[in-house]
């Protein structure tokens, strides 16, 4: 019987896995992970992710492993195939290659690197519609042979014609590629709503205008306060890296400048908030709604609400934080966390005592903004569009504002109840115009 074995149980482990047993009863799936509180989450009916379509049901033993690579050249008592779904940098599948073959007491390990490309909140229906399988493995009979399995497992349901076969470092970099090109596109439509709303055209009809060109195309082109989410900025760093350390300072310099226009975009936000509020909003009660990185998940690494929240506490406001599916516990967290903490296990990490005695966090987005001055919209969770926001408005003190950060609410309608209304890339309010948001 084909067996596999999964290690990592999180974002990725978990709804793969999942799919892979579904679509393939022949094969033994198992994962593990080293997070006790992790394996206990995937065996109950409060599942540790949020993602839609993928619901509670059981999963398989999990064990500690403590180093992967180490641990399989350990255990290993017949050839493996051993797959990296990780991203990682460009050349681990050589050092993993390494390790097992020095240890490898006779066994035979064939190398693949076969790179995840779902999205979170998307990840059920990503893993069901692929637009393409990667899988990169040795230009040798053992590692075409190893290729033809794994291509098997995922025949079950990819159609052929979308698994491509590369050499291990092709694929290996497609991916970091990719999530490249994903970000630099998001960078370009947030570097344009700075434009957008210095001249006074719109983003959203930039965006359509341009997206229309089929060289282009329409998706990832919306603006927001910036991306987030645990890859995009840790897979361009990889890149940034690997540039440099090739000999490559003008291709290393061309990718950062995604990040610096992403971080640009976060600062830009901040400093309208303040600006516009009689530049202060020291003692101020800002309603912060939506935390997660993007609607649909309960994921907060990287997401752009840190920076702004970190930017509004540095001027002292105090911050109401509605978030439908992040826990207060994981909002003291990510506050607390110096930046790229997260890339630790949670389960590692210390609570640090932090100066977030200014953040309260609600389970409902009408507490949150009762007696606020203003209101930022950081993620764009449906609900936030169809919030009674006449009543929100009578709760407020006035003038009462609301920065959208991502461009769900409807700005006339807003402006009609009376709010001052900034939107990313929107035509400015009134009131906004002669207030630039001055990047410091
Ligand atoms: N989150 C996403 O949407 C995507 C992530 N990726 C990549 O997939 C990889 C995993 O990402 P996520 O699933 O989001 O991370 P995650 O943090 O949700 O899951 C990783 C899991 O691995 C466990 N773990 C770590 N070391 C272990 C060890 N030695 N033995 C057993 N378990 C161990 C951790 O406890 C954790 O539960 C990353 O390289 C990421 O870049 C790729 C595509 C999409
Ligand atoms: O390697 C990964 O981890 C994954 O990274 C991204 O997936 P993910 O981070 O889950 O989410 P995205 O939908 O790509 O969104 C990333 C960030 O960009 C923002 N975004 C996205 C699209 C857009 O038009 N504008 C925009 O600001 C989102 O709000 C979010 O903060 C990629 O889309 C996946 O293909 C990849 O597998």
């Amino acid at each position: 019987m084909v067996k596999i074995c999964c290690i990592g149980a999180g974002y990725v482990g978990g709804p793969t896995m999942a799919v892979i047993a579904l679509k393939c009863p022949e094969i033994e799936v198992a994962v593990v992970d080293i997070s006790a509180p992790r394996i206990n989450a995937w065996n109950s009916d409060q599942l540790p992710i949020y993602e839609p379509g993928l619901e509670a049901g059981k999963a398989a033993d999990l064990t500690y492993w403590e180093s992967a690579a180490r641990m399989i050249a350990d255990v290993s008592t017949s050839d493996k195939i051993v797959v990296e779904k990780s991203t990682v940098p460009v050349k681990t599948a050589e050092a993993i290659e390494k390790i097992l073959t020095h240890n490898r007491k006779g066994i035979n390990f064939s190398i693949l690197s076969n790179p995840e490309f779902l999205a979170e909140g998307t990840a059920i229906k990503d893993l069901f519609h692929p637009d393409r399988v990667l899988i990169g493995g040795r230009e040798t009979p053992e590692g075409t042979k190893a290729i033809q399995a794994l291509k098997d497992v995922y025949a079950h349901w990819v159609p052929v014609d979308r698994i491509l076969c590369t050499n291990l470092w092709s694929a290996e970099l497609s991916k970091l590629a990719a999530n490249a090109f994903l970000a630099q596109r998001i960078s370009s439509v947030n570097a344009m709503s700075a434009l957008c709303e210095a001249t006074g055209a719109d983003i959203s009809q930039v965006s359509h205008s341009v997206g229309t060109d089929s060289r282009i195309g329409p998706k990832f082109l919306n603006a927001s306060v910036g991306f987030g989410g645990s890859c995009f900025q840790k897979d361009i760093l990889n890149l940034v890296y690997i540039c440099e350390c090739n000999g490559l300072p003008e291709v290393a310099n061309y990718w950062k400048q995604v990040i610096k226009v992403n971080d640009y975009q976060k600062t830009r936000f901040v400093n309208r908030v303040v600006s516009s509020m009689f530049n202060t909003v020291s003692g101020k009660k800002i309603a912060v709604l939506g935390f997660a990185f993007k609607k649909d998940t309960g994921d907060t690494r990287e997401t752009p609400a840190i920076d702004v929240c970190k930017g509004l506490l540095g001027d002292r406001a105090r911050l109401s934080i509605y978030d439908p599916q992040v826990t207060e516990d994981q909002i003291f967290r990510d506050l607390s966390m110096k930046k790229f903490d997260w890339d630790h296990p949670a389960h590692l990490q210390p609570m640090s005592p932090t100066s977030v005695k200014q953040v309260s966090v609600t389970w409902d987005a009408y507490e949150a903004t009762k007696d606020a001055h203003g209101i930022c919209v950081l993620t764009e969770w449906d609900e936030f569009k169809n919030l009674d926001y006449q009543r929100i408005y009578d709760n407020m003190p006035k003038p009462a504002f609301v920065f959208d950060g991502r461009n769900v609410v409807d700005v006339e309608k807003l402006r009609k109840i009376g709010f001052i209304v900034y939107s990313i890339g929107k035509p400015l309010d009134p009131w906004l115009k002669d207030m630039p948001a001055v990047v410091a």
